[in-house]
């Protein structure tokens, strides 16, 4: 069993149109609405895979109820904190060449209350499970360290928490000793403070937030691939993939890293797998079995530590 907590859920709108030009009146070809945000998005992954995942989620306004409904057509379990302001929308417009224009909500405060309870909710169901995920942004408000302040009390339990959060909420995450983090590439530029060009950059950057407290580090680099970072060694994984919408790729490759163990390069390929996956499936659809192809993924036996990621 898998548990995750997403902080800042959304109903995620995927919008499909021709070509998106500012200021003009669009037609959209096709829409997907989805339950969404990084945590519910692992989840999913989880369940479509023949995992058990349950989804700690708060929820408010009618926007929750559609969010829980929505959920429960996923097969996820779903433990619903109920709060007073509404789960936020988060938009996303895609083009036939897979360019992908996102407008995420800033999403309802939780109180003091809210987030207590939150953070009870999970606690109340860490015992056992494989892994916690804490997973996406904070709504306005909430200190930026929920995330750390939530590995420090899963800490007596014993379970790996896995946190995958932008901004100041990372850093402060990474200090607190989560058992993995899984940054994009603009997310551990920033919390290094400094581009990273090449894949040595990337592997020192990931050293850094291992110095710092993360155990492991996976940090998703779009295209090409993902790296891997622990007290073991470094691997470099990719596939190839026809990219359709990359929303909700990074949630498929944390979920894929996790269910097959969520550790070494056999993990690292799982996960690219499903993150590549997803990748060629509309809006922020989570891959199943018949959508990964794991014999398309390369783990390079040497790190090409000189190749250009920023490209
Ligand atoms: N164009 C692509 N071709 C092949 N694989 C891709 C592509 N884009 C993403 N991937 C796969 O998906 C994984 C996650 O992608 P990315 O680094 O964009 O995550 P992310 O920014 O966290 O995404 P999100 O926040 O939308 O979930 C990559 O590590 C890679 O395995
Ligand atoms: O605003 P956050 O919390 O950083 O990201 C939220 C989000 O963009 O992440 C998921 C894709 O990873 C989407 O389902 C969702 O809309």
């Amino acid at each position: 069993m898998f548990l995750t907590v997403t902080a800042n859920p959304s109903v995620d709108r995927t919008v499909e149109v021709a070509r998106l030009t500012r200021g003009e009146l669009h037609r959209a070809a096709a829409v997907h609405v989805q339950p969404g945000g990084k945590g519910i998005n692992v989840a999913r992954a989880l369940v479509r895979n023949g995992h058990q995942a349950r989804a700690v989620v708060p929820a408010g306004g009618p926007e929750g109820d559609q969010l829980i409904r929505l959920l429960t057509g996923y097969r996820v379990e779903v433990v619903r904190v109920e709060v007073a302001g509404p789960v936020r929308s988060n938009i996303t417009v895609v083009e036939p060449d897979a360019t992908v224009t996102k407008i995420n909500e800033a999403g309802a405060p939780l109180s003091a209350a809210e987030r207590e309870s939150l953070l009870g909710a999970v606690l109340d169901h860490a015992s056992g499970v494989g892994w916690v995920v804490a997973a996406g942004s904070l709504p306005p408000g909430v200190p930026d360290e929920f995330y750390a302040d939530l590995i420090h009390r899963l800490a007596p339990i014993g379970v790996p928490v896995a946190v995958d959060t932008s901004g100041a909420a990372l850093p402060a995450a990474v200090k607190a000793g989560p058992a993995l983090v899984k940054p994009n590439l603009e997310e551990l530029a920033e919390v290094v403070d400094r581009p990273l060009r090449t894949l040595r950059e990337v592997v020192d950057a990931a050293g850094e937030l291992r110095s710092r407290g993360a155990a492991a580090v996976l940090a998703s680099l779009g295209g090409h691939g993902a790296v891997l970072v622990d007290g073991d060694g470094t691997w470099h994984a990719e596939a190839r993939a026809q990219a359709r919408s990359s929303v909700g790729a990074g949630d498929a490759l944390l979920a894929g890293f996790l269910a097959a163990g969520g550790r070494g390069p056999s993990a690292l390929a799982a996960g690219v797998a499903w993150g590549a996956a997803a990748v060629s499936l509309p809006g922020s659809t989570m891959p199943g079995p018949e959508d990964v192809r794991a014999h398309r993924v390369v783990v390079h036996p040497d790190v090409e530590w000189e190749r250009r990621i920023d490209t």
